[in-house]
Formats: structure tokens, sequence, C-alpha cells
């Protein structure tokens, strides 16, 4: 029950009328049902007694009042669930991202996470709002069967517990059919997620070419339709299985229902019960079962929405940062910006990318991180901009504003202002800025060319008008978000991979210019740039294995010095590698 209290809180706490209304609109519902009853056996006595007209009309009267009251409820409670689940739903959506948004980086990448994340939006918009309807039809049925017992039982106790057992065997069958229906949807999910990916293969664009390239069209809707056939042979299979039990079960329902009522019939020729009395026994037989089944379809749901509950919980708990926020000041005093201890870091249960590094960046220091494809650059950029946490060891950060741009960079459907401004979103109309940002970034005079200029919508998603730019193109408006912020600390994770070998050269003069002072790591393949960093931190199989100047390096004559003599036998300059 702990996590229907944490759930409910939330929902009173931000809709508190919407919330009682719809608990006492729900309380409502279910006591008109017995109200009903008790008015028709009103209406058969006075007409058997002959009573007066007027006394009969009024009767009559009230009973289409509450029949109407039951409609007009049923419709308001709709209304109020809708208000509850769109503005809760908004909110406990805006939790959910914000989660994601904070989670470890790898995680991203984890099935299990991505999954939670899937079911934690259905979560979201259906099931907590459900959870809170089901806890209302809860409320409101105990009252309403607490009611319609009493009337039954004036009429005979052996009725109400006869009622009671085929509620009870009704219920039964429902209970088997939906534990197993959970059972295989939740041994479906996985094979759900991948039939998805590859539906969505075939209609994404950035697939298009592979799949016309290489023909690969019948391949993948062959794997496709497999895997569809499998789990709609599941499903099929399922539901003939329950198909078959159902009506089996229905006949054993309707001859027990049956054999109820021949035996109230038997009593009503036996003159033990009249006709009115009949009558409002066969009814409330329908109200006790539907009560019955409402406890437990509560009882049954609040098992699923547990789960449900508790993941989501979960999920929207916020993970500790892994590098302590503000300045620090043992770093201070040491002129660092950041400093790593014995960092480790694995992606889940692999072998570490990261081993034991031990690494200062200090202030106004260049650093370029070289080494072969895999020995774990990347991972270490990631780690000291704060986006992935440590598995082991410290990392401590000593700077007020920080930048990065990244060799994975995102390429946002928006403006071309929008796309750049994000660098400092606290200066995104800040024409002259961003101006300024895309001239260090290279990409001014492409964009001085588009009509719209800086309104120019970047990708054809929803916009035709909108512009597809290269790669190289976009690379440079990922470097020009980096140039928007005047930060101490500057963390670029092959910001050329995409660039021309001359726009390559341009952009690391620029990087050198306009972060003079600033402290700048770099991860590069182009070794010839590590030639002008302050320190040249070389890694093989996710360890720091030498470090210094290139002379130091070169002098060492060990793994750098190799990698560098390698890397310039291509270039006809030799020594003088680019
Ligand atoms: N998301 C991930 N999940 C699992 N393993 C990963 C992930 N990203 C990287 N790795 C692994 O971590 C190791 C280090 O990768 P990383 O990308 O840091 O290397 P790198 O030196 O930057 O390589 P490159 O020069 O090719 O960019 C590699 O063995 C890689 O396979």
């Amino acid at each position: 029950m702990k996590e229907y209290i944490w759930f409910l809180k939330i929902y009173f706490r931000h809709q508190p009328v919407t919330m009682v209304s719809i608990l006492l609109l729900y309380i409502l519902m279910y006591s008109l049902q017995p109200l009903e009853l008790l008015l028709v056996q009103r209406i058969i006595v006075s007409l058997g007694h002959q009573s007066e007209i007027l006394a009969i009309a009024g009767l009559i009267l009230a009973y289409i009042l509450v029949y109407s009251l039951k409609n007009i409820q049923y419709s308001f409670s709709l209304l109020f669930i809708e208000l509850l689940e769109n503005k809760v739903g908004a909110m406990l959506q805006r939790s959910l991202f914000d989660a994601i948004a904070k989670a470890d980086l790898c995680k991203l990448d984890q099935a299990d996470y991505l999954l939670q994340i899937e079911r934690a939006k259905d979560t979201v918009w259906f099931k907590l709002t459900n959870a809170v309807n089901d806890v209302f039809h809860f409320l409101g049925s105990v009252a309403g069967f607490c009611m319609s017992a009493l009337i039954i039982v004036r009429l005979g106790v052996l009725y109400l517990l006869a009622f009671i057992v085929l509620g009870l065997l009704y219920n039964y069958f429902v209970k088997k059919n939906t534990k197993e229906h959970i059972d295989l949807m939740k041994r479906q999910e996985h094979e759900d997620r991948k039939l998805k990916y590859l539906s969505n293969l075939m209609q994404d664009r950035s697939n298009q070419k592979e799949i016309r390239s290489f023909k690969i069209f019948d391949w993948l809707e062959t794997k496709r339709l497999g895997k569809f056939d499998e789990i709609r042979d599941i499903d099929l299979a399922f539901s003939k299985k329950w198909t078959v039990i159902g009506c089996l079960w229905s006949g054993l329902m309707i001859g027990l229902e049956n054999s109820i009522l021949l035996v109230m019939c038997y009593g009503v020729a036996l003159t033990t019960l009249t006709v009115d009395q009949l009558i409002v026994l066969s009814q409330g037989q329908g109200q006790i079962i539907v009560g019955i089944n409402a406890f437990a379809e509560f009882f049954s749901q609040a098992q699923k929405n547990k789960i449900y509950i508790n993941e989501f919980k979960e999920l929207i708990t916020p993970e500790e940062s892994g590098i302590p926020a503000g300045p620090n000041p043992a770093l201070a005093r040491a002129k660092t910006v950041m400093e790593l201890q014995h960092v480790s870091f694995s992606y889940g249960d692999h072998s570490p990318a990261l081993k034991d590094i031990n690494l200062r960046v200090g202030k106004g220091e260049s650093i370029v991180l070289v080494g072969e494809n895999g020995s774990g650059k990347s991972t270490l950029a990631k780690v000291m901009a704060g986006l992935l946490k440590p598995t082991e060891g410290i990392v401590r950060k000593n700077c007020a504003t920080a930048t990065a741009a990244f060799q994975d960079y995102a390429k946002f459907e928006f403006s071309v202002r929008d796309n750049v401004g994000i660098g400092d979103v606290t200066r995104i109309n800040d024409n002259d800025k961003i101006k300024e940002a895309t001239i260090k970034g290279q990409i001014s005079h492409v964009i001085e060319q588009y009509p719209k200029r800086l309104d120019t919508i970047l990708g054809k998603k929803f916009d035709a008008d909108g512009i597809d730019m290269s790669e190289g193109q976009w690379q440079k408006v990922a470097i020009s978000r980096a140039f928007m912020r005047d930060a101490d600390f500057i963390i670029f994770d092959e910001p050329s991979a995409s660039l021309d070998a001359l726009s390559e050269i341009q952009q690391f003069n620029n990087i050198g210019k306009y972060f003079r002072g600033k402290s700048v790591v770099l991860v590069s393949h182009r070794i010839g740039i590590a030639k002008l960093a302050d320190r040249i931190v070389f890694m093989k199989h996710g360890e720091i294995v030498e470090e210094g100047t290139h002379a130091e390096l070169m002098q060492l004559n060990g793994e750098y010095c190799s990698f560098f003599m390698n890397q310039a036998k291509w270039y006809d300059t030799g020594d003088q590698v680019i």
C-alpha cells in the first residue's frame, strides 16, 4: 500500500479539488444502484396495492431522476478523470524527462533502462490515472456493495450468501485469465520492442540509403514479418484457449444463476417470497456479483500497479551526480580545473573502458588525448564532462563554466539560431553573440546564403523549406555551440571528424585563438594537432601509458613516438604532420 499512498499524495497535492470531486461522484454512482433497487420495489408494491396515482407517479419520477443522475454522474467523472490525467500527467512526464536528463549516459544504452522508460511513458499518462480511478471505484463499490447487501439480507441471508458464492466463482475465471494474460504480456515485452524496432527501421529515413543500395528490403521485411507472425501466433493461441474456457465457464455460471432464480420462483409459488422481492433479489444478485468483481479487480490490478508505480518511483528518484558541483578550494589553490584520481569506468558488464586514470587539468592548460581506436579517449572526455559516472575513483571539478562538443553531436530539427544558441540558452535570442559563434565555428558564410539566415530550419521533418546540411556543416554548427559560452573549461571530442582538411586546420587555429588562456581537453586522431598542446596524454587499452610534451614523448621513443611516426609516414612532410 506504500506505493499507492506515495502516488495518491502526489495527485492530492496537485489536484485536491478534482480528487475529492471524483471520490464523491463515485460514491454517489455506487449508492444510486441500491437506491434504484428500493425504488423499483416500492413502485411494484404501490402498483400491487393500487396506491394513489400521485404516489406512484412520484416514485416513477424519483426512479427516472436516479437513473438520469447515474448517467450524468458518469459523464462528469470521465471529465474529471481526463482533467486529472492531463494536469498530473504533464507534471509526471516532466519528472520523467528530468530523470532521463540526469541519468548516467551509458544507462541509455541499456535495453532494460530503455524498456523502463518505454513503460514509464504509459505509466505517466494512463496507468497512474487508471490506478487513481481504481481506488475511487473500489471505495465507491464498497459503499454500493454494503447498501445492496443490507437490502438483500432483509429478504434472506441465504440469498446473500448464494450471490456472494456466485460472484466469487465468476471472479475465479477472470482472475485466472488476467494472470495468464499478464504473464504473456511480460514474456512478449522484449519481442514487441524488437518488432517495433524492425518496423521503425523500414520507415526511418536514415536507413533508406542502405535499404536501397544493398537491396535489403525483402530481407528486412522477412525478418519483420517473422517476428510479427511469432507474436501474433502466441496471441492467437492465448485467445483461442480462453475463448473455449470462457464458453464452458459461462455455461456453468448461467446454469447456477438460473438454478438460484428457480429456487426464488419456487419461493414465490410457496408464497414465502413476493413478486417485488423476487425482482429486488434478481437485480440485487447482479449488484453483488459486480461488487465482488470490483473488489477482486481492484486487488489484482493493485498487484500490477504496484510494479509500475515502484518502477516509476525508482526511475524518477534522482541519482547522485558524478562530479561534486561548485568550486573546490584545494583545487583552486593548486590552479587546477579538474582532477581525476584512480578513475575506472565500465559500460555495464563489459570489461573496463577506463582503468585507474589519474589526470590533472591545470588552469589555462591545453591537453590533447591521443591513442588508437577504442583506447578510451571519448569515454574519458565524457567522464570529464560529467556525462558518465566513474565506476571507481573520484573526479573533482573547480570551474564556474564548462562547455563541450562531441563527435556524436545532436542534430536538432530547429532553427539555426536554436541549434547554435543552445550553447548558452540564456543568450539564445542574442543575434550578435550567435553570429559571432557561427563565425568562430566557420559556418557563418553558409548561413548567410540561406534566405532566412538564422531563422532557417535545419532538417526537413517539420518544414518543407528546411535545409539538409552536410555532415561537415552540421559539425560546424555543433562546434559553434561551444563558442557560445565564455567557458573556463572546454572539452572537445573529435571536433573535426567530418571536416575537410583546410576547415580542420582552421578549426584548430580558432580553438587555439578563441580559447587562449582557458583549459582545453581535446580528443583528436590528427596527431599533428597534438604537437600544439601543452601536454599530450597517450592512451592505450583504457589506460594512460605516456604523458608529456611532444618533444618529451618523442625523446622517450615509446608508444607515442611510434604512433606519431606511423602516421607521419603517410604524409610527405614527414615530421610536419598536420
Ligand atoms: N556505449 C558503449 N557501450 C559499451 N561499450 C562501449 C560504449 N562506448 C564505447 N564502448 C567501448 O569502450 C571502449 C572505449 O571506447 P571509446 O569510444 O572511449 O574509445 P576511443 O578511444 O574514443 O575510440 P575512437 O578513437 O574510435 O573514437 C571501446 O572498447 C568501446 O568498444
